[in-house]
This record gives structure tokens, sequence and C-alpha cells, in this order.
């Protein structure tokens, strides 16, 4: 522990990607920890050991806390209650399924309304999960109204930025920690939550509810945009015979603009940038910020539009018609270190491909059986060289560092037509020609 090395008793309510590093990071932090879940077997399994989901570096995190005893798991709102001197809402705000693009705030209302008939005395409860401007507020009316203590139970929003892949290392160390408070208490307590690292010089600005809340969407706005930005510019590189990749590493110098997040190819996709910033737009659409509506509109067409590129390549290099055409498909989970398949545009592309006759055969390193669970209409292979066996088309759709290893000459051995689109502009183009493959990289030149 850094600083006054406080040790505090905090609750994670919802054990998912980002309750369960949020719970293992608490404890690393060294801080007493209880975590509940509604899934039994999430709990089951994070109680062993065991993390429900691939996340790089979390599971040895887990088990040396569990270890330590500083973190427990429970099914019973009522030990949460009872445990917490602040307690963490990280449940899920998926896209609502009313064609509106708003959150769905059952799961955050469902939580709060469970656990405030057990909170007997002052408390602070803490928002986690990403929530539309406003949310915080009804939060407080609910559980104050619904608490037997109800005077004591203090509310903050506290957003998180990790990244899957990288949530231990962006969970321990964030650029940044921020505060939506309602008054001095609130804040006083979070900092002595976060006091390791705010010790070592992490900065932690903190605001009103409102303007946490929005800052978090923001965030996320912000990067959707910049991927946006660079896709259109590789259209515009495509239509010019001009190379994005070039052109993003050159404005990527300026400082102002960064490089991060100037990666051209599919597009975003996941459980949070798409769902995010269309309830975003629906949030502005609600308070009449039209231009608001306007951007996110824009940024979601651009980065649909990039699935359907690949697509429209995928027939052109096969003659413009799918049918029987034998596609191996590299990758299947949103982005590489992650086997989550929410929202990825990968399987998207895949489940598109199959409906317009093609055999598919998908192949990723760690996300294959969430991908079955949600697509058991296309083929697994074990290995890339098993999905390309045979292959009429190779599609690079996730960028995992194991296919920038593949030995092009190898490969070109398995299938029956050498042709490869990179959709995530990762591969070395010139290698693979030079293997004799035919190669199309959207928005680069063509040979
Ligand atoms: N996944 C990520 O990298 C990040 C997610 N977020 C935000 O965090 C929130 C959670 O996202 P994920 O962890 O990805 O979702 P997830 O779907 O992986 O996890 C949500 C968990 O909440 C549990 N749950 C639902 N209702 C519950 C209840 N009443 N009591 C206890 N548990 C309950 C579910 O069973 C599930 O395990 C979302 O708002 C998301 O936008 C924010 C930053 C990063
Ligand atoms: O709110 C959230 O849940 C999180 O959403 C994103 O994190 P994440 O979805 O884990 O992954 P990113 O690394 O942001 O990638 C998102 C998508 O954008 C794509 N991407 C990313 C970067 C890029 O340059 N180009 C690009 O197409 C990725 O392939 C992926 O499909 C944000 O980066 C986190 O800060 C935030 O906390």
């Amino acid at each position: 522990m850094g600083g006054n090395g406080q040790i505090l008793r905090v609750s994670v309510i919802g054990t998912g990607y980002l309750g369960l590093t949020h719970a293992v990071c608490m404890a690393d932090l060294g801080h007493q920890v209880l975590a509940i879940d509604v899934d039994a077997e999430k709990i089951a399994k994070a109680a062993r050991g065991e993390t429900p989901f691939f996340e790089p570096g979390l599971e040895p995190l887990l088990r040396k806390n569990l270890d330590a005893g500083r973190l427990r798991f429970t099914d019973s709102f009522a030990e949460i209650g009872e445990f917490g001197d602040v307690h963490f809402i990280c449940v899920g705000t998926p896209q609502s399924k009313d064609g509106t693009g708003h959150a769905d705030l059952t799961y955050v209302f469902g939580a709060a309304e469970a656990l405030a008939p057990h909170l007997n005395r002052a408390t602070l409860v803490v928002g986690k999960s990403t929530v539309p401007v406003g949310t915080s507020r009804q939060l407080i009316d609910r559980m104050q109204a619904a608490a037997p203590a109800g005077e004591l139970v203090d509310y903050a929003f506290n957003p998180e930025f990790l990244r899957e892949g990288y949530a231990v290392q962006d969970s321990l160390t964030p650029d940044r920690i921020v505060f939506g408070v309602t008054g001095e208490s609130a804040e006083t307590l979070l900092r002595r939550v976060f006091d390791t690292p705010l010790s070592s010089g992490i900065p932690g600005i903190t605001m009103d509810l409102e303007t946490a809340e929005l800052v978090k969407v923001a965030a996320n706005s912000f990067l959707a945009t910049k991927i946006s930005f660079i896709n259109v510019m590789a259209e515009m590189c495509e239509a010019s015979g001009a190379d994005v990749i070039k052109l993003a590493d050159a404005i990527g110098i300026d400082e102002r603009i960064g490089r991060k997040f100037l990666s051209p190819g599919l597009g975003f996709g996941g459980g949070c940038l798409p769902k995010d910033i269309r309830a975003f737009r629906a949030t502005a659409g609600e308070r009449g910020v039209g231009s608001l509506v306007d951007l996110l509109t824009t940024v979601d067409t651009i980065n649909l539009g990039r699935r359907h590129r690949v697509i429209d390549l995928a027939r052109q290099a096969l003659g413009g018609d799918l049918s029987g055409k034998r596609i191996a498909v590299l990758g299947a989970a949103f982005k590489p270190n992650s086997d989550d398949i929410r929202d990825s545009p990968s399987l998207d592309i895949s489940g598109r491909l199959s409906d317009e006759g093609a055999i598919v055969s998908v192949h990723d390193p760690v996300a294959m059986a969430n991908a079955k669970r949600v697509r058991p209409e296309l083929r697994y292979a074990d290995s890339v060289h098993e999905a390309a066996d045979g292959a009429d088309l190779v599609l690079h759709l996730t960028e995992w560092a194991d296919y920038r290893a593949i030995d092009p000459a190898a490969l070109r051995a398995t299938v029956a037509n050498p042709v490869l689109i990179d959709g995530r502009c990762t591969l070395d183009a010139a290698a693979w020609r030079a293997a004799g493959w035919t190669v199309f990289v959207p928005g680069r030149p063509a040979a």
C-alpha cells in the first residue's frame, strides 16, 4: 500500500470483464474484497481461482489474492451489504433490444435494488458501469428510498477506462482516476480506496456526477471517432491509389494527433465502443443535441461500412459468387488478446459470408468456444492450416500476433487458391506476395 496505506472493506457487484478485474485489483491494492454475481457458475469458478474469460495476467493475480485471504466471493446480497464500506456496481449495461440504441439499465437498477435493503449503516455506493448521463441521480433516489439507512447512503460515479487484453495493467496503473461525487465525504473515501495509484502520481480528478458520466462516454466516442476517421482515410486512399498506413504514420507523428487508435481496417467492435456510442447518440437525441446525434451516426455508419467493404472484396476475389466457396477466417475475437466475441467484426463478417453460401472455417487462438456458442453454423478449425485446407480465400480479421508468424509459403501449399484479404492491415503483404499470394489490403495499394 502506498500513502497512508489504509485497508478498506470493498464489495464488487458483478464479476464480468470489468467487475472481476476490479475485484482482483482492489484486493491487490491491499483491500479486503467480497464480490458477488447472479451467475452462480462464474462465482464458483472465480472462487476456485479460475477466470471465466481470457484476460492476460488476471488468473495468477486472482489466485495470489485468494491465497492471501484478501478476496472472497458470495451469492448473498445480505453478506455484501453487511461487509462493504464501499460498494462498486460493475454489472452490464448492454444495448437495449428496443431498437432505440439506449443502454439497458435493468441490471444496474436490479443490482441497486438487491443491495439497498441491506444497507443499514453509513456506506458509499459507487457506480462503475458505463451509464447515460443522469443515471446516477436516479440511482441515488432509488437507493435512498429503499435502504433502511437511506439518508446515510452516499453515491459516487467512478468510470472505468480499462481495455480488454490490458485490463490488469490499465486497472492498477490507469492514466487517470475520475471521481464523480456530490460532496467531500465521498471524494475522501474514494481517495482512500485508490490511495496506492494516487500516491504513485496518477492524477485523480474530481467532478460532479453528470460530468463524470459524460467523461466516460465522451472518451469512448472520441476513440470511436478516431478509428472511423482513419477508416474514411483508408477509403480515400483506396480511391486514390494511396497508402493509409503511411498516411497514419505521418499524421500520427504530430503529437496533437497521435498514432494510437489510428489503425485502419475492420473498425471497432466489442462489448463497449459500439453500444456506448449508440447509447450516447440516443441520450443526445433526447436532449436535443442534434449535431452529436449526426456525428455519432456517421461514426457508426462508417464503422459498419468497413465490414461490408471486406465482404465486397471477398466477392470480387471469388468471381462474384460465394456459394460453395471455401473461406478460411483467421480470428474470431473482437480484438487480439481477448476471447470476447461481443459484436466481433470478424464473426459478423463470417456469418454474412456463410449466409451467402460460403463454407467458412474459423480459427482463433482463444475465442473458439465463445464463437461456437453464438455462431454454431460456422466450421471451426484447431489450427490455421486446418482452417486454410483447400481454401479459395483466406481472410485475416483479428490481428493476433500468431498470425504475423505464419509462414506464407507453407500456407500456400495448404490452400486451393492463394488469395489473402488482410482486413487488419498488419500482415507483411510483401512477404506474402513473394510467396505467391495475391494480397488485398483495404486502403493500401495493390502491389
Ligand atoms: N469490458 C470492459 O472492458 C469494460 C466495461 N465497462 C463497463 O462495465 C460494465 C460491465 O461490463 P462487462 O464487465 O464487460 O460486462 P459482463 O457482461 O462481462 O459482466 C456483467 C456481469 O454482471 C452480472 N450481473 C448482472 N446483474 C447482476 C446483479 N443484479 N447482481 C450481480 N451481478 C449481476 C452478470 O452476471 C455479469 O457477470 C458495462 O457498463 C461496460 O460498459 C467499462 C470499462 C471497460
Ligand atoms: O468502455 C470500455 O469497455 C472500454 O472500451 C475500449 O476498450 P476495448 O473495447 O477493450 O478495446 P479497444 O482496444 O478500445 O478496441 C476496440 C475496438 O476497436 C478496434 N480498433 C482499435 C484501435 C484502432 O486503432 N483501430 C481499431 O479498429 C479494435 O480492433 C476493437 O475491435 C476502450 O479502449 C477502453 O478505454 C474502455 O474502457
